[in-house]
């Protein structure tokens, strides 16, 4: 499929997994995170409108406080997110400073989506900070978010909220940067012969029985999180891309109309007329 059209993009959603910001489940990747504000800000400085969602705040409070491990318990996982969330926020905001551009924090939880006047409060905050030229980065508000059964206010992963974003911000592309480059037809990880889907027109049952869980100890959502966002997204009209996040420039091939990872859009039958001549 053609993917010419995605140079026209204008607002984009990029998601960055924890997977992709850390080198290690308790050691940030400041370089990683340097290269995530260069192309970051560059595309904004190309005309463009980024919103950045990035996981993170559970594994750079680990990183904060010297943990040799990733935590499991949802109380400790908490306590680390609002130790991480604001050292992260602290790097966006000098790394991307580097690059002359501001940036914004939002977080959120699940009431946005069951409270209609919660989702427009948020839509506003990041249309006014979009308006002034900031890029929003967006997380789950992990500290506080609960996940009881008659009070579910957590996320629980960021792909989910990665295409609530997209939504409510009226995006035209959801890029999903992950530990690997796209949707295998198999996970590459556990199968040498899983070759990469470069295109998909219809979330179905083959579709969703590729789809595997997450790959590493401080990812929760996987394959499977994504083919959901993927859903959502093109359900709107709009497309979404899962790539590698090894190499950020590819964010750059993306809009160039290069060939890159998996793309989810559905299938638009050229005009007839133009068919016709
Ligand atoms: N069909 C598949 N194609 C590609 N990856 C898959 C597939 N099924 C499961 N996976 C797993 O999904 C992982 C990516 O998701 P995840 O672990 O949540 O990482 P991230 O935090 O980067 O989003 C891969 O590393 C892989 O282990
Ligand atoms: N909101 C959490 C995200 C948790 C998470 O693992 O997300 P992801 O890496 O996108 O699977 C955090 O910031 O730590």
């Amino acid at each position: 499929m053609n993917r010419e059209s995605l140079k026209n993009c204008k607002r984009i959603v990029i998601k960055i997994g924890t997977n992709s910001i850390m080198q290690s489940p308790t050691k940030v990747d400041y370089q990683q995170i340097d290269r995530l504000a260069f192309v970051c800000s560059s595309i904004q400085q190309q005309g463009k409108e980024v919103i950045l969602v990035s996981s993170g705040a559970v594994g750079v409070g680990a990183s904060e406080v010297n943990m040799d491990e990733y935590p499991t318990e949802i109380a400790e996982k908490q306590a680390l997110a609002s130790v991480g969330q604001s050292a992260l926020m602290n790097l966006y905001s000098r790394f991307f400073q580097h690059y002359g551009q501001y940036v914004g924090q939002i977080l959120m939880t699940r009431d946005i989506i069951n409270y209609p006047s919660s989702y427009q409060n948020c839509q506003s905050s990041i249309n006014s900070l979009i308006e002034k030229n900031i890029i929003p980065v967006i997380n789950e508000n992990d500290a506080v978010s609960v996940d009881e059964r008659n009070h579910r206010t957590r996320f629980g992963e960021n792909d989910t909220l990665a295409a609530v974003v997209t939504e409510l911000t009226e995006a035209d592309l959801l890029i999903i940067l992950s530990d690997v480059d796209g949707l295998y037809d198999a996970n590459p990880h556990h199968d040498d012969t899983a070759e990469l889907i470069p295109h998909v027109d219809e979330i179905n049952a083959e579709i969703l029985d590729m789809a595997g869980g997450a790959g590493s100890t401080f990812s929760t959502g996987g394959m499977e999180t994504k083919i959901k966002a993927a859903e959502s997204v093109m359900s709107l009209g709009k497309s979404m891309i899962i790539t590698s996040s090894e190499d950020l420039n590819v964010i750059f091939d993306i809009l160039a109309g290069e060939t890159e990872g998996t793309l989810f859009r559905k299938y638009k039958k050229e005009s007839v007329l133009k068919e016709e001549g």
